[in-house]
């Protein structure tokens, strides 16, 4: 892997991407710093070299035009905060004031790019507009992960104009290295613990696992497609007809692969989709109509428990219950502690992919875990098993 550590970046301008689309308030302000103290190695390393550091990033959609609510200046003093040091901010990412900035900025100093989309040419992956962004810099380092499934301009296209100069910031080396971990070199039993919604999301990334893990938990929503194609009862519980075929063929596989499938033997149901609904616990398979299964069942905790605490390697991908509504979080709860349990133990334990970390978020499992990963579609097409156009172009 063409690593950061590898370089001094002494009297050199390093332009590097990061994934700074980050969550503001109506005020404009940071409300999770998570994805810039990510960044913060990567930084300090080119800083206590001797270098200056030019950030580019997204901040949220806006298509192609100058939308000031989504301008990155907005976030200039929470990025010197973090960083420790006092950044400066243009505002344009190429032509003649870009690169001023970047010409006077003198080592030691970090300079912040207007938003990369305000021009389409980002998204399309310009290579115009990828050459106009190398102009800034001497070295590139891609240090944005959250990005990295988008072949873009600054992410992917702009790597071809720094052959031999180009390399992995330090995060996305730990991204990388966790999901190694987890796909490929994962001490033994390696488990993945799938929830969410519905199967028809997973259905990429159940297929990638088969092969890279022992056992496979499934939760959350897409237990009742499973249980009734098995021919079960799950009476109002979210459910996809036209994916049970599919979750045969995935029971068969795992079969055929020697992977240990654990599904919810138990649910809390309720009568409504809703906090104040009643609720009872219900055997998996015999839910009558008018009750939905909202969350997993004390004996399916007990089981899972078992599974969780004999892993060495875990990958967590969604949630086992509705964890938004109080009443059925508890699941979601329970794996967390097991998670962290085992990783107290010595395993080691990779949470992300799409919401993932919302719900490791709100139950304070951030610390208790070996890694959070910063990307949830990145994480979620690594997981289905696709090469990321932004690491890609570093390799190449
Ligand atoms: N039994 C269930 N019935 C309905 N929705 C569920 C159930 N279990 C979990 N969910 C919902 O799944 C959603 C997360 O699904 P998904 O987006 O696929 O997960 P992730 O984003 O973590 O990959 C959560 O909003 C949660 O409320
Ligand atoms: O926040 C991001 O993605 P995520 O919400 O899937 O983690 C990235 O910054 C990518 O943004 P995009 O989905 O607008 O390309």
């Amino acid at each position: 892997m063409k690593v950061l550590d590898g370089h001094n970046f002494e009297n050199k301008k390093a332009l590097i991407r990061v994934d700074f689309n980050v969550p503001l308030n109506e005020k404009f302000e940071v409300t999770d710093a998570n994805r810039i103290e990510a960044a913060k190695p990567t930084i300090i390393k080119v800083l206590e070299d001797g270098g200056s550091a030019i950030l580019m990033s997204h901040l949220g959609r806006p298509d192609g035009k100058r939308n000031p609510d989504m301008s990155l200046k907005h976030i200039c003093a929470k990025v010197s905060e973090v960083i420790g040091v006092s950044v400066k901010f243009v505002d344009d990412c190429i032509g003649e004031k870009a690169e001023k900035a970047a010409q006077e900025l003198k080592s030691g100093e970090v300079l912040l790019l207007e938003n990369l989309r305000y021009y389409s040419e980002e998204e399309k992956g310009d290579e115009a507009f990828a050459e106009k962004l190398s102009k800034l810099g001497d070295v590139y380092i891609n240090d944005a992960f959250g990005t990295a499934h988008r072949a873009h301009a600054s992410t992917t296209i702009v790597a071809k104009f720094f052959p031999g100069a180009k390399c992995f910031g330090y995060l996305l080396a730990k991204e990388i290295d966790a999901i190694e971990k987890v796909m490929q070199t994962g001490e033994k039993p390696v488990l993945a613990i799938l929830g969410g919604a519905k199967v028809s999301s997973k259905i990429t990334i159940i297929e990638n696992i088969l092969d890279k893990v022992d056992d496979l938990i499934i939760g959350g929503g897409m237990t009742y497609t499973f249980v009734k194609a098995q021919g079960g009862s799950v009476g109002d519980s979210i459910c996809e007809d036209d994916k049970m075929e599919l979750a045969m063929d995935i029971l068969k596989q795992a079969k055929e692969k020697g992977v240990n499938v654990h599904l919810p033997v138990d649910v809390i149901a309720a009568d409504d989709f809703s906090p104040n609904a009643k609720t009872k616990v219900l055997d998996v398979d015999n839910i009558p109509n008018g009750w939905q299964g909202l969350d997993a069942g004390p004996k399916t905790l007990e089981n899972f428990k078992k599974v969780i605490l004999g892993a060495k390697t875990i990958l967590w991908n969604g949630p086992v219950g509705v964890f938004e509504m109080d009443a059925f979080a508890k699941g979601t709860i329970a794996v967390g502690n097991f998670i962290d349990e085992a990783t107290q133990n010595g395993a080691f334990s990779l949470v992300g992919g799409g919401d993932s970390v919302a719900a490791v978020k709100q139950f304070g499992f951030e610390e208790k875990v070996s890694y959070v990963s910063t990307g949830g579609g990145a994480m979620l097409e690594s997981l289905e098993g696709r090469t990321l156009p932004g690491i890609a172009a570093i390799n190449e």
